[in-house]
């Protein structure tokens, strides 16, 4: 019983299995041999003298103590054999036991590795956005990438696709698209805000050429909606050059082809269109959108301006493929499109490059008071006559002002061409090609080319009209300083624009340049648009 308790307290707390070690309990309580009877109870009957009793006596106590000594000694040993037993399975215990215990301490290690990797990679990635300005809403975003070859080793892309990019000139990822473009190829959904002339177009353009499968004949895996024909162009354009190499089918949404195209024959992999014609091509003509993977909404604030939403709504329904991602993409994002996207976005990540709805600081802007129609005309004239540094882009509120200003400057041979909606498509494209290379010096046009358009060289641009909205101003002046590329922006404005300055001046602000403090004065204005009806540009009937 004492072996058992003493068993007992060794293995407290352990588990010893009594069905395995039965044979060994069994020797154990055994104990000892069975304790020797009496000796003294069994001395002969018979009564010896007094001395001879004595010495039998003591005989027989020695001989008692020494037989008990013996006893003693057996129990002993056993007791010592007994633990030796018990020993021995502890011994096989505890090994068990520190095998168990290094599987354990390895898996501890092993976890403790992985969670440190994981907090040394979100580092990084915060150390990269910090550096580029990247700001991130959403969970698990993605990291964001720190050069193209990560594309390879992270994304396993293609290596032609990544060697187009350094055909192209491309050697480093801007900030849009280190964020961007693995939020996209993680199969995330994605608003996306960046300055003009940042590089959005190849950060939604990729993930679609690395995801989807080239020569498809099974119907449009993506389509990219933009909200003017050239700019639908120039993304057709751009994507062609990026995917060189491979047979993609990719595809303009042209008049014709919105018309009166056999779609069910086309093949498409990718289709880039304004919503009006492709709504028109699923309406009328049976385009098939449901096979659609990826959905880009390029300029997405003007996209989900009024006019455009409830064709939007039509073309976001045509493409009912459950696993499709969208993504939207501009330099400006209000607050109030980005709730209304929302609604149609699952889970979206939201990056902002830079401060949201801010110009980039290349740009050098100045705002400058003309007092009048005729004074902003007068004005004109002396920059150009100053220093002319073209290519020059002048803005001006509608197409009316923009003929008009057309014929003005036609007479000061300027090279000036004009470029606006009442023109044939093929007029517009000439307007744009001749100033890219460079037979144009001067373009006047509306807010036609104000979103998108991608004219390198431009030096300067100038609103000759005061535009409409902080949103109008960033695109317009945004067709310079693209690329990391510097440039000019001049804004004439007059009495009339007085009271909405205050919102254009805090664009100026954010981008650190220069505004005086008459105008940050000014109180602010709840009104968002600004529209004026003014005189009509001329200086020639007052000449006559
Ligand atoms: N990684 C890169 N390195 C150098 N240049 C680049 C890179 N990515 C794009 N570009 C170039 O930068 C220019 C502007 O790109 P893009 O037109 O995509 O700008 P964006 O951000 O869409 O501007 P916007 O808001 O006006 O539409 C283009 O000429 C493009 O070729």
């Amino acid at each position: 019983m004492e072996k058992v308790k003493l068993s007992a307290a060794l293995f407290a707390g352990t588990h010893f299995d009594r069905k395995r070690f039965s044979a060994d309990i069994a020797r154990f309580r055994q104990g000892p041999s069975a304790p020797a009877h009496d000796t003294a109870s069994a001395a002969p009957s018979s009564v010896p003298s007094s001395e001879k009793k004595r010495k039998r006596k003591s005989k027989a106590k020695a001989k008692k103590n020494k037989k008990r000594r013996a006893e003693g000694d057996a129990s002993a040993s056993d007791v010592v054999e007994g633990f030796s037993v018990f020993k021995g399975l502890a011994a096989r215990k505890v090994g068990e036991d520190s095998e168990e215990v290094e599987t354990a301490k390895n898996e501890d290690l092993e976890v403790v590795r992985r969670r440190k990797k994981a907090e040394r990679e979100i580092e990084r990635a915060a150390i990269l956005r910090k550096r580029f300005g990247i700001h991130i809403s959403g969970q698990n975003v993605p990291a964001p990438l720190e050069n193209f070859e990560e594309l390879v080793s992270r994304y396993r892309c293609d290596s032609y696709l990544v060697g187009n990019l350094s055909k192209l000139g491309f050697q480093e990822p801007t900030p849009i698209q280190r964020q961007a473009i693995p939020t996209l190829l993680s199969g995330r959904e994605c608003f996306a805000c960046a300055p003009t002339g940042s590089g959005k177009t190849l950060a939604f353009l990729f993930p679609i050429l690395m995801k989807i499968k080239p020569g498809s004949k099974d119907g449009v895996k993506a389509v990219i909606l933009c909200p003017t024909r050239e700019l639908a162009a120039q993304t057709t354009r751009e994507c062609k050059k990026l995917a060189k190499g491979r047979k993609f089918y990719i595809k303009l949404m042209t008049k014709d082809l919105s018309k009166s195209g056999n779609f069910k024959d086309m093949h498409c992999d990718i289709l880039v269109s304004t919503p009006l014609r492709l709504d028109h091509a699923v309406q009328k003509r049976g385009l098939d959108l449901s096979r659609v993977e990826y959905l880009v909404l390029d300029e997405s604030d003007k996209l989900f301006e009024l006019g455009f939403v409830e064709v939007i709504d039509s073309i976001v329904k045509a493409c009912s493929n459950p696993s499709i991602i969208r993504s939207l993409f501009s330099a400006t994002l209000p607050d109030s499109i980005e709730v209304l996207a929302r609604t149609i976005m699952h889970d979206a990540v939201r990056v902002i490059v830079g401060r949201k709805n801010s110009a980039p600081s290349l740009i050098k802007q100045k705002l400058i008071f003309a007092g009048t129609e005729k004074g902003k005309l007068i004005a004109l004239r002396q920059s150009f006559a100053e220093s002319l540094n073209p290519p020059v882009l002048i803005f001006v509120q509608s197409k009316e002002r923009a003929k008009e200003l057309y014929k003005e400057l036609a007479f000061d041979d300027l090279r000036a061409d004009v470029i606006h909606a009442d023109l044939e498509e093929q007029q517009r494209q000439d307007a744009v090609d001749n100033l890219r290379a460079g037979k144009t010096w001067v373009l006047i046009a509306t807010e036609v080319i104000a979103r998108g358009m991608d004219f390198k060289g431009v030096n300067c641009v100038i609103n000759y009209d005061f535009p409409e909205s902080a949103s109008a101003y960033i695109h317009r002046i945004g067709r310079s300083g693209r690329a990391g590329r510097s440039g000019e922006a001049i804004t004439f404005f007059t009495e009339e624009d007085k009271p909405f300055l205050r919102n254009i001046a805090n664009v100026l602000i954010s981008s650190g340049c220069e505004v005086p403090s008459w105008i940050k004065a000014l109180p602010k204005l709840k009104r968002k648009k600004h529209r004026v009806d003014r005189d009509p540009i001329s200086t020639l009937q007052d000449e006559d």
